[in-house]
């Protein structure tokens, strides 16, 4: 058992503190947002991750977890996680190390000089390749030693994706004293992981920075890749999902991954393959990243053609209509709307002249605090009644649900695009609606 302290309590950090109780140690979370510590500290998350409020419950509950505004509250840890945001800079390009610095400034302020043992700091935000090795060195000014401990969790599955996840990256210092230290320290850390035999590679930091970068970009070109064929499946007349169906048999491109439709968001794909556009230029190797400008541009442009979609496919101007947008938040079991497709596209539509009424099982009090403008109801009846279309943008499970026949007799035209092809179309068209999916005509 462990004293670990995880600074920077978000979507990561706060699932990342709860597990890492669960797994029997004694943690402590850190933000400088008070409102979320408040929440945490009582047992609560701040946003909606399946699962967690139970862990969080149960480990504040034992004593396990504790949550904290202070960086001196955390100075006595042996393991200091870094999970604070590292969002796109304001000029589009490039990542704000902003928070990582201020985070790790603030810790190494209060890390104790004399220690029997050297604190380990272990970094899981997404950082530029080359961050790891610039804040070795502040830290062991202080005599801390850094190792690199990239994240890969999803939303909506994080909490099961920590407790059991596909690998394990270290990313461990030059000199072997101190790599010899950060890997046992984190191997005490993932003890009952690592007796399960999840896969563990060690690496030197930059190739740790890489996996991660690397792994976003590989998913985001996977995701592109299948919606520039079903923008030529809407060329063709074929049919998107039978061929990712059928390319996905060969084990070597597999299932996953491969559904078309309005496209990845959040505060993660998008942002990470700029960064990562970014930080290869500046290192001169620009030229090798070019083809993820390609994948940004296919996925963006997907968001245009869901709005165009709807343009073509209704029977009058969108000038004075009313749209239902099903769906807020940029994937189902979230309530994360950074970087959303579905509002995106809602502005899109609004900008167009449409009264968009736009409706979410989690994320509709989130556009409320950051979307004041956007017009949200609270259920999917209000949102599509007397409707000219409706728009299903984030593929909950209610609305993949949702009878056609009973919603058909709710709006004033049976128009509707499926944004994330998750619709019976056959069920549909039976029941009298124009169903437009992407890819799929
Ligand atoms: N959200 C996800 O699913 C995953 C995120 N990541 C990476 O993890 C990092 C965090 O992402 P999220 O949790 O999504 O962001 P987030 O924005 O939800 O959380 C970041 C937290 O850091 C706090 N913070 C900012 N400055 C601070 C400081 N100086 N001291 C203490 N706390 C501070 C903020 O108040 C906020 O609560 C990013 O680098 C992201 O790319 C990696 C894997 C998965
Ligand atoms: O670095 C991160 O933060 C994380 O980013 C993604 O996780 P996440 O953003 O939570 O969600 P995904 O399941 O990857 O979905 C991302 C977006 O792609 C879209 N998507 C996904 C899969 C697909 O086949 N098609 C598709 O359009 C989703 O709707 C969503 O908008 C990665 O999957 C995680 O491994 C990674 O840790």
């Amino acid at each position: 058992m462990k004293l670990i302290s995880v600074i920077g309590c978000g979507y990561l950090g706060a699932v990342h503190a709860a597990c890492m109780a669960e797994l029997g140690h004694t943690v402590i979370g850190l933000d400088t947002d008070t409102e979320k510590i408040a929440e945490l500290a009582a047992g609560r998350a701040p946003f909606y991750e399946p699962g967690l409020n139970e862990l969080l419950e149960r480990n504040v509950a034992a004593g396990r977890l504790k949550f904290t505004s202070k960086y001196r509250d955390i100075a006595d840890a042996d393991v200091h996680f870094i999970a604070v945001g590292t969002p796109q800079l304001a000029t589009g390009e490039g990542a704000d190390l902003r928070f990582v610095d201020a985070a790790s400034d603030a810790l190494a302020a209060v890390l104790p000089r004399h220690r029997k043992v050297a604190p380990l700091i272990a970094g899981k935000s997404t950082v530029p390749v080359g961050t790891a090795s610039r804040l070795a060195k502040l830290f062991g000014k202080r005599g801390a030693v850094l190792a690199w401990n990239p994240e890969f969790l999803r939303e909506g599955f994080a909490v099961k994706d920590t407790l059991s996840p596909d690998r394990i990256v270290y990313g461990l210092p030059e000199k072997k004293s101190e790599a010899k230290l950060a890997e046992k320290l984190l191997d005490e850390v993932y003890a009952r992981l690592l007796d399960e035999d999840i896969p563990k590679i060690t690496a030197d930091y930059a190739t740790a920075e890489l996996v991660k970068t690397s792994a976003n970009a590989f998913l985001a070109t996977k995701i592109s890749f299948i919606n520039a064929m079903a923008e030529l499946c809407d060329a063709t007349g074929a049919d998107v999902t039978t061929l990712a169906k059928a390319i996905g048999h060969d084990d070597r491109i597999g299932k996953k991954f491969l559904r078309a439709g309005v496209g990845f968001g959040g505060g993660c794909l998008p942002k990470d393959i700029r960064a990562f556009i970014a930080r290869a230029e500046e290192l001169g190797a620009g030229r090798s990243l070019e083809f993820l400008r390609n994948v940004d541009a296919v996925n963006s442009r997907q968001r245009m053609r869901a709005v165009e979609l709807l343009q073509e496919s209704l029977d009058r101007p969108l000038e004075g209509a009313t749209i239902a947008v099903l769906g807020a938040a940029f994937k189902p079991d979230s309530d994360d709307i950074r970087d959303s497709p579905a509002l995106d596209i809602a502005a899109k539509v609004a900008e167009l002249g449409a009264t968009v009424r736009v409706t979410d099982p989690q994320a509709v009090d989130n556009v409320r605090r950051r979307q004041p403008e956007r017009l949200v109801v609270d259920t999917v009846d209000e949102a599509i009644e007397g409707a000219d279309a409706v728009m299903v943008l984030t593929e909950w499970k209610e609305y993949r649900k949702l009878n056609p026949k009973r919603v058909g007799k709710q709006v004033a035209n049976k128009l509707v695009i499926d944004g994330r092809n998750c619709l019976e179309q056959g069920e549909w068209r039976d029941a009298g609606w124009q169903y437009v999916g992407m890819g799929r005509r």
